[in-house]
């Protein structure tokens, strides 16, 4: 199957210090793909050029054919990337609801930005807003100020409204940061159920490895800014140099 995301050759620094060298990447349609490394190891870094929030100082990206390497964040995610952050994006003042509101507004408006909402777009948003909080399991803290909602809430509500805007591609950085042990377990579930129904593929980067093993078709794995190994869990596991440098004994008991 052709990738639905590849990227090639990516090179990037800061300064003089480069934080990825000549990383090759490549996501199939509805794949589930962990990046993992060492803190410091480049992840985020890989992240922000793919979302395009950074432009590599080299290599190409192609998304769907499309040659997208020099475009601006916002550009990529009207071809169809969604994107969540290590602390959750939402307007803290709003309550859920609201949020979910800009959110569909924008999709609807997607085609023209300035153009009023006719009443079928009004009636179209009503809709897609309680299917996303059906989708989250946010029903009973739609009336909540978004400020004021427990962190798993808080983050199920960015995803609901990355979702919004129905992406063919979503990147979770760090998705479980900071949870317990619970909300991770009922966050890989609902990232299952998620990608299933809607056929995404996903990208994430993760220190938890049950999170990673739980999510993972393939995965990838960065050390000082380089590809060291790319392949199935098993492969990964398998793997000696990233046993040395990541996973220790950890994987081989996950
Ligand atoms: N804007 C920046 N300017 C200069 N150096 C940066 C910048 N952003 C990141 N770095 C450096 O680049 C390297 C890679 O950072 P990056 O955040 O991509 O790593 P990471 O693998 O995501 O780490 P972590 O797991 O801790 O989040 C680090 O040495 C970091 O200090």
């Amino acid at each position: 199957m052709s990738a639905l995301l590849n990227a090639r050759g990516l090179f990037k620094a800061y300064g003089k210090i480069p934080v990825l060298r000549q990383v090759d990447i490549a996501i199939a349609p509805e794949e589930g793909h962990v990046v993992i490394g060492p803190n410091g190891a480049g992840k985020t870094t890989l992240f922000k050029v793919l979302t395009g929030e950074v432009i590599a100082d080299a290599g190409q990206i192609v998304f769907r054919g499309d040659d997208i390497t020099r475009l601006p964040a916002h550009a990529r995610v009207h071809r169809g990337f969604g994107r969540t952050f290590q602390v959750a994006r939402v307007f803290g003042k709003l309550t859920v609801r609201d949020n979910l509101q800009l959110a569909c507004e924008a999709r609807q408006r997607r085609a023209n930005p300035l153009a009023g909402l006719s009443a079928a777009q009004a009636r179209t948003i009503a809709a897609q807003l309680d299917a996303l909080l059906l989708e989250t399991a946010l029903e009973r803290q739609a009336d909540a100020i978004a400020g004021a909602l427990a962190y798993g809430d808080r983050k199920r509500l960015e995803l609901a409204m990355v979702l919004a805007l129905d992406p063919a591609i979503l990147f979770l950085d760090e998705p479980t940061a900071g949870m317990s042990a619970a909300e991770r377990q009922a966050t890989v579930q609902l990232l299952q159920r998620v990608r299933r129904e809607r056929r995404l593929a996903l990208l994430l980067t993760e220190h938890d490895m049950d999170v990673v093993f739980g999510l993972a078709d393939r995965i990838s794995v960065l050390h000082h800014g380089e590809l060291i190994a790319s392949g199935t869990p098993q492969q990964i596991r398998d793997n000696p140099r990233v046993r040395e440098v990541y996973l220790g004994d950890e994987a081989a008991h996950a």
